[in-house]
């Protein structure tokens, strides 16, 4: 390898993820360990929370490869961030600025991988259980549960699920229960909705990791925390199941542990389940309107 050549080729390396990611890092710096056949490139910039991320170049008869090495500070690794931005190019022209609503059961990620698909996206993020408490003054879900009753809950969910209906460009994560109104899957069918169907044990384990205080169904059972909330998460998805499958899109993470020869639905990134959301979508806007499409 011609090493004369190599800063040119360090640093278009290292420029394309800047290139996919928001916004230019404010510094960046780089490194190079030169060994026998390969080069060591080493990035660290602001952007990047300064932490380092490390590519390796390898020359062969002139032809050049990068790879990721380690990449503990960027958002996602290069490839994913690639495939997250091209998935999202692709879906554009079909979604035309409709909605996309999140649904599934609680703690099944609506929030985190909404937040990274509106942001791949350029759309809004909104939580509709937010919007409620912002409606009833500022109380908290549990809050109005205890004081108002579920009811009185459903009842403004679905209020605001009618004003969102109206709105473009928002990826919505809905409250775990939406979807069991008719009503409100009148209003999700103005944008796509997607369902992300998470095993109940993977479910349970990330409730029983952060605690149920904002979630009040399943706030009163008694044991410990893992299996009381497999205990209820379970009763309410045998009542809820069909009505998730309402949904446009399903993304199972089942199966995209299988297909990324993961052992473990716990193994999997929002990255990961982003990706395959936008997968999904794509799947359903193309194929216009199968009930949803599997992996
Ligand atoms: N892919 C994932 N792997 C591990 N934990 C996750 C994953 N996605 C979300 N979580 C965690 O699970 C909990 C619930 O996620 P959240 O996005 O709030 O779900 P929802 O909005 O559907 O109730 C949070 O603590 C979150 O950090
Ligand atoms: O499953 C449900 O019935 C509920 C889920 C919660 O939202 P998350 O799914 O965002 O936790 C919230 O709307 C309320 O506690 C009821």
């Amino acid at each position: 390898m011609d090493v004369k050549a190599a800063p040119r080729l360090q640093l278009s390396a290292v420029v394309q993820p800047e290139s996919i990611g928001r916004r230019p890092p404010s510094t960046c710096r780089l490194g190079v360990s030169r060994e026998p056949q390969s080069l060591r490139v080493f990035v660290s910039s602001t952007m990047m929370r300064r932490r380092t991320t490390a590519l390796e170049v390898s020359c062969s008869y002139g032809n050049i490869s990068a790879s990721i090495l380690e990449s503990g500070s960027v958002r996602a690794p290069l490839d994913e961030e690639l495939i997250l931005k091209n998935r999202s190019q692709e879906i554009q022209p079909y979604l035309n600025g409709r909605c996309i609503y999140l649904v599934g059961m609680m703690g099944s990620g609506k929030t985190t991988v909404g937040k990274i698909m509106s942001q791949v996206l350029g759309y809004s993020f909104c939580d509709s259980d937010a919007l409620v408490e912002e409606e009833v003054g500022g109380n908290s879900v549990a809050d109005i549960f205890k004081q108002h009753g579920e009811t009185f809950f459903r009842n403004k969910e679905t209020e605001v699920l009618h004003k969102l209906s109206l709105m473009h460009q928002l990826v919505i994560s809905t409250g775990g229960g939406a979807v069991t109104r008719p009503i409100n899957w009148k209003y999700m069918h103005k944008g796509v909705s997607v369902w992300l169907d998470v095993p109940v044990e993977a479910l349970a384990q990330r409730i029983a990791a952060v605690g149920t205080n904002s979630r009040p169904l399943l706030h009163y059972e008694a044991g410990d925390p893992y299996t009381r909330a497999f205990m209820r998460l379970s009763a309410l998805f045998e009542e809820r199941g069909e009505a998730y499958a309402n949904a446009n899109a399903r993304v199972s993470l089942k199966n995209i542990a299988i297909k990324l020869g993961k052992r473990d639905v716990s193994e999997l990134s929002p990255t990961d389940i982003a990706i395959e959301a936008l997968e999904q979508i794509d799947n359903f806007l193309k194929g216009e309107g199968g009930r949803y499409a599997e992996c």
